[in-house]
């Protein structure tokens, strides 16, 4: 062929490529939201049926429905520290946040008897918002945070009424910047005020497959790993600073040895 015709094919390819990879990734965040909305549908009526309403009991039907999601995606999770799980009683779990594909790794691990702390605004978020509030979803308002400081205050009491663990964020909001954020200070109060122990979870970095700028969704392996619980009986309000710099401190050294040496979103080289 002639090399004048070869020229603009060559100059296509990489776009029809570029081109292809967005659409791949637009595609797969599509079908990840639809089938969720789907699944929470399905999953409505059962809750109801098991339940009759609101309860943290629910929170099995949505782990059982979701474990299979990641086989879609390609995705591997494998988890390590699972005996940091084996404690009896309530305790707040926190973790890193990187997307909604976290709820991938909560579902293989969630104990029983837990749900989490979240924003206000996913109850609105159709079926899925629903099937959040009837599994026990405490749903906050991060702008306000009186507000967020009682309905947590209440939920710390909720938690050794019923016999509840909870799951927060403590970064609190999503976070893919190949490092951990500074922590918000809500899930250390919830901790002390229960005076229940705190299970730190750290999520490996997503940025190995999974790249929301660059519009890069692939399949890969995503590490969790369970540490050891951190006590908090004795300790009060003064000691929640130094309680989150040593959760924020474990969970980072955690987080850079289980993440892979991967080029960062818009940044060098990291690890
Ligand atoms: C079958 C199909 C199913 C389909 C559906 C599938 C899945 C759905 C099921 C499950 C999904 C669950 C996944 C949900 C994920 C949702 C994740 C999120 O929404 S993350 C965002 C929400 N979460 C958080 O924000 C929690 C972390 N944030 C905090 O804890 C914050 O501290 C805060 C309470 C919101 C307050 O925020 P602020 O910005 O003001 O932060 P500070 O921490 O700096 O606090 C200021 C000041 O207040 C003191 N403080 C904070 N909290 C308390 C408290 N509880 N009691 C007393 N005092 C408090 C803090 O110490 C600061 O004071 P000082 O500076 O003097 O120390
Ligand atoms: C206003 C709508 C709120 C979000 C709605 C998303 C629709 C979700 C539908 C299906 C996705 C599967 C279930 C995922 C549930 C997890 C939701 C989530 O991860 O919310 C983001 C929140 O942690 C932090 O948000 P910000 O980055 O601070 O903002």
């Amino acid at each position: 062929m002639d090399v004048v015709w070869m020229l603009p094919l060559l100059l296509l390819f990489p776009l029809l490529m570029w081109t292809s990879s967005t659409f791949l990734f637009y595609f797969k965040k599509f079908f990840y939201v639809a089938w969720m909305m789907l699944l929470a549908l399905l999953g409505i009526p059962v809750c109801l049926l098991k339940s009759g309403g609101r309860d943290v009991e629910n929170m099995r039907v949505i782990r059982a429905m979701v474990r299979h999601v990641k086989y879609f995606f390609g995705l591997r999770i494998e988890v390590s520290g699972w005996e940091h799980l084996q404690t009896v009683g309530p305790y707040v779990i926190i973790s890193n946040h990187q997307s909604s594909l976290d709820v991938l790794g909560m579902m293989e691990i969630l104990p029983d008897r837990c749900t989490t702390i979240a924003k206000k605004e996913l109850v609105y978020a159709g079926t899925v918002g629903l099937i959040c509030w009837l599994s026990g979803i405490v749903f906050i308002n991060r702008k306000k945070t009186s507000d967020a400081k009682s309905v947590m205050a209440d939920a710390a009491k909720t938690m050794l009424d019923q016999q509840i663990r909870l799951w927060v964020f403590p970064e609190g909001t999503r976070n893919q910047n190949g490092d951990l954020l500074p922590f918000k200070k809500g899930a250390f109060h919830l901790a002390v005020q229960a005076q229940v122990p705190i299970v730190p979870v750290v999520f490996s970095s997503y940025n190995s497959f999974y790249l929301r700028k660059e519009k890069q969704f692939n399949s890969g392996t995503i590490k969790l790993k369970i540490l050891p619980k951190i006590e908090t009986k004795g300790m009060t309000s003064e000691d929640v600073s130094s309680l989150s710099d040593l959760s924020h401190s474990l969970m980072r050294t955690a987080f850079l040895e289980i993440s892979d040496s991967v080029p960062q979103s818009n940044g060098p080289l990291k690890h």
